[in-house]
């Protein structure tokens, strides 16, 4: 499907969709307990990766209404699967599912989309060789098909912390349920920091005790997931607000303007947005306790921003530099390299073809919003749903129309994303 956006203005009110970090990990936590009710769960093509290898595992995933997930657990040690476990575009299915498949008496093969198959799998490989269990690449180049056979001992590991932060996570997840325990030691500082916060906190709500340590982190062995009363639900994602918080900053219709609902505080890094747009000159009321955000349209300064902890704002932002007055200089970027596409030079190469002048270096990206005018054009989504949701923000300030190719992909994280631009006012064609 391409999209095709008018120039237009935004007003209304947008419900930000539940976390997918959040239900990643909930689903997979159900799955090592008995059992549990995920509420509020985003149910997209990634969440539904997840869902299938806790299928594959020996549990179940029933879809009860609209947000409701009824799981049954695999009960701690997953089962021998009897499929390929296919982790189709989720890079947080393929590490976190990883470990778990090596907790299994037996052997386990994962694979995923093209996109997928690109991504660097390397570190938790040795790291679960380290452990005990064989853990290799079939092509031998650290990505996936993954050919993994437990059982997974516990003990203590090092691993880079720079590549991805969800080796650690996966590495907490299934270290609770081995005999030992893990401790890992981070082997270079940690990018993306607050989405083990996001593990940590959800561990917690399953009962399951990991920490913070001086080389790195450790889980103890032999502990047991089980949630109060059973049951979990789903903050709203951060991630996904920033574009509907977005919208509303550089199209938001001065009198009336975007109200977010669903923006509850937790431990998502990626809320540092509502404090990026405040800082470019925006508006921006966030009712922290009501969990609403309001924000109309603001003239935009270029600023300097970090992406060290919140490496999926990277295609938002350069969005709002694109639109800004001045240089938006992004830093700490390198890791987002290393995404579904490398969203570095997937958004320097689109928004030029928007006529949006940047300057790309290995770990930041540079948007010179005053040489810049957004002009409407033909602009590829690279298959990457944060890729396709930043230029179609770009496509409501652009002269003349903006065509956003292979639009479909927005299933990944955000499967309502269009429906809630038109609500908000959008001009929009798809054409599938
Ligand atoms: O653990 C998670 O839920 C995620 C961690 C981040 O990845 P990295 O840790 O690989 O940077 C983030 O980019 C991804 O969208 C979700
Ligand atoms: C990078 C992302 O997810 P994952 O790593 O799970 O593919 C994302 O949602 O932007």
């Amino acid at each position: 499907m391409n999209v095709t956006i008018t120039p237009s203005s935004v007003a209304g009110t947008a419900r930000a969709p539940p976390s997918k970090s959040y239900t990643h990990r909930a689903i997979l936590a159900a799955g090592y307990a008995d059992g549990a009710t995920v509420r509020d769960a985003l149910w997209s093509a990634d969440t539904q990766a997840t869902a299938r290898a806790v299928g594959l595992f020996g549990g179940d995933v029933d879809r009860r209404d609209d947000d409701t997930l009824a799981v049954t657990g695999f009960g701690g040690r997953p089962d021998v699967p009897a499929d390929v476990i296919d982790c189709a575009n989720s890079g947080t299915t393929m590490r976190l599912v990883t470990a778990a498949a090596a907790l299994a008496d037996g052997t386990s093969v994962l694979t995923g989309d093209e996109s997928l198959r690109s991504r660097p799998q390397g570190p938790l490989l040795e790291a679960l060789s380290d452990l005990e269990a064989t853990a290799y690449s079939s092509r031998g180049n650290g990505q996936a098909p993954l050919i993994v056979t437990g059982p997974l001992a516990g003990g203590e590991v090092s691993i880079p912390g720079d590549v991805s932060s969800q080796y650690i996570t996966a590495l907490l997840m299934a270290g609770a349920v081995t005999d030992e325990g893990i401790s890992i030691d981070l082997e270079t500082e940690l990018k993306s920091a607050p989405y083990v916060d996001v593990t940590l906190e959800v561990l917690d709500d399953f009962g399951v005790d990991a920490r913070e340590t001086e080389a790195g982190f450790a889980v103890e062995g032999g502990q047991s997931y089980a949630p109060a009363g059973g049951e979990y639900a789903v903050p709203g994602d951060f991630s996904s607000i920033s574009y509907p918080l977005a919208a509303g900053v550089i199209a938001g219709d001065e009198s009336e303007g975007v109200r977010i609902e669903g923006a509850h505080p937790s431990a998502q890094g990626d809320s540092a947005i509502v404090d990026i747009v405040e800082r470019m000159g925006a508006q921006v009321d966030w009712n922290r306790e009501q969990g609403t955000i309001d924000v109309s349209g603001a003239p935009l300064s270029g600023i300097e921003v970090s992406v060290e902890d919140t490496p999926d704002l990277l295609p938002t932002i350069a969005t709002l530099g694109a639109v800004a007055d001045g240089d938006t200089r992004i830093v700490d970027a390198e890791h987002v390299r290393y995404k579904e596409t490398d969203r570095v030079s997937a958004m320097a190469e689109e928004l030029g073809r928007m006529g949006v002048e940047t300057t790309e270096k290995r770990d930041s990206l540079t948007i010179h919003g005053s040489d810049s005018r957004l002009e409407g054009a033909a602009v590829s989504g690279r298959d990457d749903h944060r890729i396709i949701m930043a230029l179609s923000l770009a496509g409501l300030v652009a002269d003349g129309e903006t065509t956003v190719e292979g639009a479909d992909h927005v299933d990944v994280s955000f499967p309502g994303f269009f429906g809630m631009l038109e609500e908000l006012g959008v001009g929009l064609e798809r054409q599938e």
